[in-house]
Parts: C-alpha cells; sequence; structure tokens
C-alpha cells in the first residue's frame, strides 16, 4: 500500500510546556548564554479590552528586570516603542516598536533618550498620520471599533465590537490600504486588523537585527553554538520570530507559543498565559544565578572571551582595544558617533 506523502510542510500544533519540560531544556541550555526576546501584549500582560490599561503587574516587571539583569533582553511589540516603553519601565532593555520597525537600544537612566538603532521604513509615521484620521473617521459609525496610532503601524480593533460589525472593520482596513496599495499593507492580530507598511520587515527581522547588534562573540567571545535564543509570543505576527529561530540549531534557539489552546505554529514549547510566562523568566534567572546557565557577569567575570572588568566586577571594564564590557554602554556610545 502506498503512503501519501503530504504536500505542505506540517507545522507542528503540540508544543511540551516549557515548565513541564524544564529538565530538558536546561539540558539543553547549560554552559550557554540565553538571549531573551518579549511579544508584550498577551505575553507579559494580560488580554485586556481597553488597550489603553493593559499594564503589566509589578511581579511581571520585576522577573523581566532580574532576567535583563542577566541575559540581553529585548521586548518587540506591535505597540509604538514609546508606548510599550510607558508600560514596561525598564531602561536597561531594548525595545523594538510597531513590529520591529522601531529599535532602540538601552539607556542607563530613565532621563536618558533612546538611542536609535534601526528604523527600516523612516516614511511611515507620516503615512500611517493620514492613515489614522481616515481609519478614524471611517469607523466612527461602527459601535466599538477603536482606532490606535502605532507610530509606524496603525491598529483598528473590533474586540468590544458585536461580531455583525467584525465584516466592516475589516473592510475598513481595505480600503485604507487600497488607497496606497504600493505602500501599505495589512495585517492581523488577536481581535485587531493592522495597516502597516509594506517593507520586508517583521519580528522575526527584528530579533536578527539584534542579535547582530548584541554582537556577542566580538564583546564576549561566543561562538554560535554557545549561544541560545528564546523568543515569547501569543500572536501571528509573533511565528516570524518563531520562524526566524527555526532556522537556528534547535539547542540554539526556541519559539515559546503563550496559549491555552493547541495550534499550529513555530514554536518549540509552549506556556498557557502570561502567569506562566512569569514562572518560566524565573526559572531562567535561577539557572544564571546557580550558575548552570552563563550570565552577562558571568561571561565577563571567567574571562570569556577577550574581555576583562565588567558589571559582575564593578562594572565598565574594556578590553586591549578599547571594547566596554558593557553592552548598554558601547551601544549608546557607539550610537552618538562617540569613541568607544
Ligand atoms: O506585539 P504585541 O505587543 O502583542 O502587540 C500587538 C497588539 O497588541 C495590542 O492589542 C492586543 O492587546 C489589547 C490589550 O490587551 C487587546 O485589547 C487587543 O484586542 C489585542 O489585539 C495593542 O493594542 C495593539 O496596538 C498591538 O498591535
Amino acid at each position: 500500500m502506498l503512503i501519501p506523502v503530504p504536500l505542505i510542510p506540517l507545522i507542528q500544533t503540540h508544543h511540551p510546556s516549557a515548565i513541564e519540560s524544564f529538565d530538558r531544556f536546561r539540558a539543553v541550555a547549560q554552559g550557554k548564554l540565553l538571549t531573551v526576546f518579549l511579544d508584550y501584549d498577551g505575553t507579559i500582560s494580560d488580554i485586556v479590552s481597553n488597550p489603553d490599561k493593559a499594564y503589566m503587574t509589578d511581579e511581571m516587571r520585576d522577573a523581566v528586570s532580574r532576567v535583563a539583569s542577566l541575559y540581553p533582553t529585548a521586548i518587540i511589540s506591535g505597540r509604538s516603542r514609546e508606548k510599550v516603553y510607558d508600560f514596561v519601565r525598564l531602561p536597561q532593555l531594548y525595545y523594538a516598536g510597531s513590529h520591529g520597525l522601531d529599535i532602540v537600544g538601552p539607556k542607563h537612566d530613565d532621563d536618558e533618550d533612546h538611542v536609535e538603532l534601526h528604523q527600516p521604513a523612516p516614511w511611515a509615521p507620516a503615512v500611517m498620520d493620514r492613515v489614522y484620521r481616515w481609519c478614524k473617521e471611517a469607523v466612527s459609525d461602527i459601535p466599538g471599533a477603536n482606532v490606535e496610532h502605532n507610530k509606524f503601524c496603525v491598529s483598528v480593533h473590533y474586540r468590544n465590537c458585536e461580531q455583525k460589525w467584525w465584516g466592516a472593520v475589516q473592510d475598513v482596513v481595505h480600503r485604507a490600504v487600497a488607497a496606497d496599495p504600493k505602500r501599505l499593507k495589512k495585517a492581523e492580530g488577536r481581535k485587531v486588523f493592522e495597516v502597516k507598511p509594506r517593507v520586508a520587515w517583521d519580528k522575526g527581522k527584528a530579533l536578527s537585527f539584534l542579535l547582530g547588534e548584541l554582537d556577542l562573540h566580538r564583546r564576549y567571545g561566543y561562538a554560535q553554538g554557545e549561544i541560545m535564543s528564546l523568543y515569547f509570543g501569543d500572536d501571528h505576527t509573533d511565528e516570524d520570530a518563531f520562524h526566524e529561530l527555526r532556522e537556528v540549531p534547535k539547542e540554539c534557539g526556541a519559539g515559546v507559543i503563550v496559549s491555552t489552546v493547541p495550534k499550529p505554529s513555530n514554536a518549540r514549547f509552549s506556556v498557557r498565559d502570561p502567569g506562566e510566562v512569569l514562572v518560566f523568566l524565573n526559572k531562567l534567572a535561577d539557572l544564571a544565578e546557580s550558575g548552570v546557565t552563563k550570565s552577562l557577569c558571568t561571561s565577563v567575570a571567567s574571562g570569556k572571551g577577550r574581555l576583562t572588568g565588567g558589571r559582575g566586577e564593578g562594572g565598565g571594564g574594556s578590553d586591549s582595544s578599547g571594547h566596554s564590557s558593557d553592552p548598554v554602554a558601547e551601544t549608546n556610545r557607539g550610537r552618538r558617533g562617540e569613541a568607544a
């Protein structure tokens, strides 16, 4: 009997729980430096009906802060990065707002400005101003619809609409894109349609850009196999980042999907909700603190790479070529055009 060969690649639907398979995860992560990428809505904050009130808990902020003190950490969100920063308020992180279209580096204190690292569609904010105004007017007679300006893209929400209006909301977004199809495209999220610039850029590309920016090879001497990147996300747009991590050997990268139900995804692990993200983040921090994984401090203190001195030894050391051992300081200095 012939066994039919599937014509389309099979996409995984069931993902082992990151928490239940933690022993397996620990074995793979042992001796590596982790890099941690986090989506915001639905991942480190609960989904709520009013997007302006999607606050993260203090407990979650503490966990993210703890992780960021040990591993390079970034937030990659569909929101404008100013808005997501207002929610997260942790200056030591990298932020990629508007689905990765606006990437900034960490800052040493809250008074400093973020250092811009990459904006692949610099023309988009002016176009989105127009799109925002047009969409706002166009949904004004759709009960419950709400338009959000995310600087490099615009979100049109229908979470608070009765189902009979969902098609009308989608139609507004179709018309907005149809008015400028060479420059605009439509995307979808959780009860939201989005207008985005038509550029070949997404959260996966933002993740790769940030890994390049971190340059852990030059800063600490890590080879590719000594780094493991993790991306946590709950939505369609996070699939681009999960897919990016499928391109690296599985012991070097994994997506973690946040979902209460099994669904097709390029992630390798799952957690059920932001509550489980919190538990997992704290477990990641425990791994570094107990010496199972490398951390930003131990990377320097162990003499890994060419660097000496650093945060673990009072901070701010530099190697013989003048490279700082502090990625935050060095990124900021580099972007300001200052000598290292
Ligand atoms: O990439 P993310 O950080 O997940 O951002 C994606 C969108 O998230 C927000 O909308 C979602 O969360 C809202 C608050 O919980 C919820 O009301 C909405 O239905 C969800 O789609 C945000 O408001 C959007 O701008 C982001 O694009």
